[in-house]
């Protein structure tokens, strides 16, 4: 691995991985720069969770050069809590500091559930136990989240509600984030930068720079999501203007 440039948390160059000699990423090029939000958008099997999942350090057979921060942490579209453990000591797994508890406690306020530290897994709401996840990650106080659709199982309520959470951790923590999603809303909302994967290789990476908060009815949201839309064949809908 090559050392990591200072400034960026993730960077890869050439990013290639086959399956049964079917390649899925064609030489891929990406950086994330410290505190800056990516969401990675593409159609089904365009090969985004493969990319997260080498960036991530699960995968050894890709090949080209790419390095992450270690201070990383993986959030995933199942909240993959262990059912034998409580709320409390799955958010703690593997932390040892003495201050773990205190820790603990805040992560698991941070996400809105204080009171919850004594519960199992199987007692939590599916919107809950992501929040549990999200507090598993955070008390790492990671440089960079890697996020592989991880509100993709909500209800479009708990979508939202857990998009604004993300959004207030973010702006009060500073971590970069590289998020998988299809939701092209959630991707503008949230993110500082749009990569669309398409044909092995990065084939758009669009900035946003809409204020914040942001709304999806903020100027400027509305085109922007036409020209995402179109650029993954989505058709805009027949309520669009
Ligand atoms: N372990 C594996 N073995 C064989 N093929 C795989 C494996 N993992 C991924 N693939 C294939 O690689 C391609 C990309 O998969 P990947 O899950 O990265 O896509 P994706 O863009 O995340 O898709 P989705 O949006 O549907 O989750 C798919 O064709 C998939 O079948």
């Amino acid at each position: 691995m090559a050392p990591r440039t200072a400034g960026h948390v993730a960077q890869a160059s050439g990013v290639r991985r086959s399956f049964a000699g079917t390649v899925v990423l064609d030489g891929v090029d990406l950086t994330v720069e410290r505190g800056q939000v990516i969401a990675l958008l593409g159609a089904s099997g365009s090969g985004k969770s493969t990319l997260l999942r080498i960036l991530a350090g699960l995968d050894d057979e890709a090949t080209g050069e790419f390095t992450t921060t270690s201070s990383q942490a993986v959030v995933f579209q199942e909240h993959r809590l262990l059912p034998w453990k409580r709320v409390a000591d799955n958010v703690a797994l593997g932390v040892r500091s003495p201050d773990a508890g205190e820790r603990t406690a805040r992560a698991l306020a941070e996400v809105g559930l204080a009171d919850r530290g004594r519960a199992w897994p199987a007692e939590l709401s599916g919107g809950q136990s992501q929040r549990v996840a999200i507090a598993r990650a955070l008390i790492r106080e990671p440089e960079l989240l890697l996020l592989d659709e991880p509100f993709g199982a909500l209800d479009a309520l708990n979508r939202l509600k857990m998009q604004a959470l993300f959004g207030r951790l973010q702006a009060a923590h500073g971590f970069a984030a590289l998020l998988v999603t299809h939701d092209v809303e959630e991707a503008i909302l949230l993110a500082d930068r749009l990569l669309v994967l398409d044909g092995g290789r990065i084939a758009e990476s669009i900035d946003v720079d809409l204020d914040r908060p942001r709304a999806v009815d903020s100027p400027g949201f509305g085109a922007l999501r036409r020209r995402l839309l179109a650029l993954l064949h989505v058709p805009a809908g027949p309520d669009e203007p």
